[in-house]
């Protein structure tokens, strides 16, 4: 099972990588690196198993954050009262169209692979379409908004070396576009 130990933390050149695309079929090595991904996911989300392992809350786990710089990320989205709704292991995620009203997390972002907390509001797409492969290579297109979609463009991100606190305004950590859904 991953454990903290396993995930790499900012300042680690991994993070900072462009991940390289996945080939189908997957090796058993990507098979169960996307099942040990998903199982950090509901570790952390149970307060028993996380408690015993130490193990910090997380809705998605990028590989590069494993010190795998290849393009897979697993999100396991809860609703406020615990109910799954949205459970994927994205292989080879596009953005293919997103939408120019911005949304962001009212209580800002938290990353398993930023050790301090860093407040600002982190603006992204309100909605996004994203073109992914699924572990067994079927092909996908999906529309998300909301928070499965402040999840997947934040998992997104660290495929492409990006991480959460470079979308934060500088110079005014709390500023946004007037039509900016702030989500609760
Ligand atoms: C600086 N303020 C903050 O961090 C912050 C502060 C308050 C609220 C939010 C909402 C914040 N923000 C934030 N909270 C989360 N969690 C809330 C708790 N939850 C969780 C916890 C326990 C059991 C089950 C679960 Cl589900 C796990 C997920 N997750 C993310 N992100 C950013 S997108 C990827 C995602 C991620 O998994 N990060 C590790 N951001």
């Amino acid at each position: 099972m991953i454990l903290m130990k396993d995930i790499v933390r900012d300042g680690d050149p991994v993070l900072r990588q462009v991940a390289k695309p996945l080939t189908f079929p997957l090796s058993d090595h990507y098979k169960q690196l996307a099942e040990d991904m998903m199982e950090y996911l509901v570790n952390s989300q149970d307060p028993k198993i996380a408690e015993k392992h130490q193990l910090r809350a997380g809705v998605g786990l990028a590989a590069p954050q494993v010190g795998e710089g290849v393009q897979m990320a697993a999100l396991l989205v809860p609703d406020d009262k615990g109910e799954i709704i949205f459970k994927e292991v994205y292989v080879n995620p596009e953005i293919v169209s997103e939408s120019v009203r911005q949304a962001c997390l009212s209580e800002g972002e938290g990353c398993l692979s930023v050790d301090k907390v860093i407040n600002g509001y982190v603006p992204r797409p309100d909605k996004l379409t994203i073109h992914y492969y699924t572990v067994d290579g079927e092909e996908k297109t999906i529309r998300l908004k909301d928070y499965p979609a402040i999840v997947s463009s934040h998992e997104i991100d660290h495929l492409n070396g990006h991480l959460f606190y470079d979308r934060i305004n500088k110079k005014e950590p709390f500023a946004l576009k007037e039509d900016t859904v702030v989500i609760s």
